[in-house]
């Protein structure tokens, strides 16, 4: 199915019959990412008295129970409420799901122990920048990403003035295949957060950060499409099935 997209001034082709989905898909099991100091989340069927929602049990559906927690375990869409003492959800603040995207691959610089994404390193791959959402890929790239455990990693966050960058080129929609954009432990700083969102000084309401995708090495560093696609949660953040779209012509 093609679709011919006009965006400012320009004219695209797409083709629906090939998404490239970027999420991970949640499951029950230790084989789950986690962050957070969390353990994996849990699929269960209900159990009341004498009834087992499984068919294989004798019920006449499957019937489970789902917990886990949408920034520990699942490709996830957040909006500012994860960071104000207000509340605001992904529901109120995200209203279009169809974006322009670029995607790129970095691998982030040693910096002591840690290691970061730096405003140079982004500076060099977005000169000429286009589109409404980044998508970054973390080099090096392995399938065992869609089953990590983050926690206790220490793992490569944004700087503060890349981030200041990222959102001065009106990025308004930024995905990362990393459990957050910040530094796992930062006291409570959560620069890249504030930058991103411009908290609490002039905050970016309908912008958002999705956190925890995996891109396929087959998908080519370029410029797509993007439907991001948060569950309808009245919540800071939402699980998330961002797919993007290769620009045909
Ligand atoms: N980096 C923060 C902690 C933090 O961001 C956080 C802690 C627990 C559960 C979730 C967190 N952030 C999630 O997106 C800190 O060190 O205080």
């Amino acid at each position: 199915m093609l679709a011919n997209i006009s965006h400012q001034g320009n004219s695209y082709k797409i083709d629906f019959s090939h998404p490239l989905d970027i999420s991970i898909s949640l499951r029950g099991d230790n084989k789950n990412p986690m962050a957070w100091y969390l353990k994996h989340p849990e699929i269960e069927p209900v159990i009341d008295g004498d009834f087992i929602g499984k068919v294989s049990k004798g019920s006449s559906v499957n019937f489970n129970n789902i917990w886990f927690n949408p920034h520990a375990h699942a490709t996830h869409t957040e909006c500012v409420g994860h960071i104000s003492s207000e509340t605001h959800t992904i529901q109120q603040h995200l209203k279009t799901f169809f974006f322009k995207a670029k995607l790129i691959s970095i691998e982030p610089q040693k910096k002591g122990t840690d290691l970061v994404f730096t405003k140079d390193q982004l500076q060099k791959k977005l000169k000429d920048f286009n589109a409404e959402a980044l998508v970054v890929r973390t080099l090096p790239n392995y399938i065992g990403k869609i089953s990590k455990n983050h926690s206790h990693t220490n793992w490569p966050y944004i700087e503060e003035d890349a981030m200041t960058y990222i959102r001065e080129l009106g990025i308004k929609h930024f995905l990362t295949d990393q459990p957050s954009v910040d530094r796992e432990k930062d006291e409570g700083k959560l620069l890249a957060h504030r930058a991103f969102w411009d908290y609490p000084k002039n905050t970016r309401f309908d912008a958002t950060i999705t956190e925890l995708i995996y891109v396929p090495n087959k998908i080519e560093d370029g410029d797509y499409f993007l439907n991001l696609q948060p569950a309808s949660f009245e919540n800071d953040a939402a699980p998330c099935k961002p797919v993007l779209y290769k620009i045909i012509e």
